[in-house]
């Protein structure tokens, strides 16, 4: 496996604050690596390191093997990014603001064409910008991103502000970019389901501290089994499953108990269903719950994090 992206020790400091604190993460080639955190957590100020818009503590980062502090300018030429603001001119057209920054990175006419029908813009991009929607912004942004196709891609929240048929699309169009440009994607987020839907890796990042990193659906399979349950009374319900010395939440549709790792799926249903019942207790639904990434990041935030629903 190649790295497109790597970090080591990686730190920022803003005076007395640790934004980003020895920080070392992998992005392999081809992976749409989801960067997960809460607000604040340090995501932005890690991609503005990896850009070179920022300048690390300590640490160093590799772009396509390229050290960002060593060569800025040669590891920038290999990543596309959106950030935050796109800093468009709303009276240009779509075709005429690609157009600026194609000239400065001296590419050639019709790579405005190829960006703009990736991201399926052609239609639009006689109009000015000051008519587009969000999403359309938010596409534009990417088309720019993908000028002169850099290996890497570089995406702080890009659904951010986007309306539901706007996140369906973007995160389509995000999942399907590695088999059809060859890129990296390395997308920031903070909600859950985001990085669930579209991410082949995720990194998760707590107070300027990566806390995990791998492959998702490899940290999903290490995850302790769990089975969901409805009953008719969860308080008398706990205390019976934690008999069996598992440990028990509840969450908003029900009780989750947490099997051992390795323990049997089914056997462990039935036995707690039998109990259950001996017990009066009314079941309504029991079985397996799929692993998810909300798990995998209680687990990893435990001591501070509270996700009350997808978003961290
Ligand atoms: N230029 C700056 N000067 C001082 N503090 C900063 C600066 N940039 C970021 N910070 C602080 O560093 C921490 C990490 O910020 P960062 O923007 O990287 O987080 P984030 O995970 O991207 O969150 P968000 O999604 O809210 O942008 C925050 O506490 C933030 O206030």
């Amino acid at each position: 496996m190649r790295a497109a992206i790597e970090t080591q020790g990686l730190t920022r400091r803003f005076g007395q604050h640790l934004a980003v604190d020895g920080l070392s993460m992998t992005v392999p080639e081809r992976a749409v690596y989801g960067f997960l955190g809460r607000n604040g957590a340090g995501k932005t100020t890690t991609l503005k390191l990896l850009l070179g818009l920022l300048g690390p503590t300590e640490g160093s980062a590799k772009v396509c093997g390229i050290d960002v502090g060593r060569d800025r300018i040669g590891a920038a030429r290999r990543v596309g990014a959106l950030l935050e603001a796109h800093g468009f001119y709303g009276t240009l057209t779509g075709r005429e603001n690609l157009d600026l920054t194609r000239r400065l990175m001296g590419l050639p006419i019709p790579e405005i064409d190829r960006v703009l029908e990736v991201v399926d813009l052609t239609d639009a991009a006689r109009r000015r910008v000051s008519d587009y929607s969000l999403g359309m912004r938010q596409r534009l942004g990417l088309a720019r991103a993908m000028l002169g196709a850099p290996p890497v891609l570089v995406l702080d929240e890009p659904t951010n502000g986007l309306d539901p048929d706007g996140i369906v699309d973007m995160r389509r169009f995000l999942k399907a970019l590695p088999e059809r440009t060859g890129a990296t994607v390395l997308l920031s987020s903070h909600l859950l389901g985001e990085i669930e839907q579209v991410a082949t890796h995720v990194g998760i990042v707590n107070e300027g501290r990566l806390v995990l990193e791998g492959e998702f659906e490899a940290l999903k399979a290490e995850l302790a089994p769990e089975i969901g349950l409805r009953v008719d009374d969860p308080q008398r319900a706990a205390p019976i499953l934690r008999s069996h010395d598992l440990t028990v939440r509840s969450e908003v549709d029900g009780l989750v108990v947490r099997l051992r790792p390795g323990a049997d799926h089914d056997q462990a249903t039935a036995r707690l269903n039998r109990d259950l019942i001996e017990a009066g207790v009314q079941v309504f639904a029991i079985g397996s719950r799929r692993p998810s990434l909300e798990g995998i990041y209680r687990d990893v935030t435990m001591s501070s994090a509270q996700p009350r629903s997808e978003t961290v």
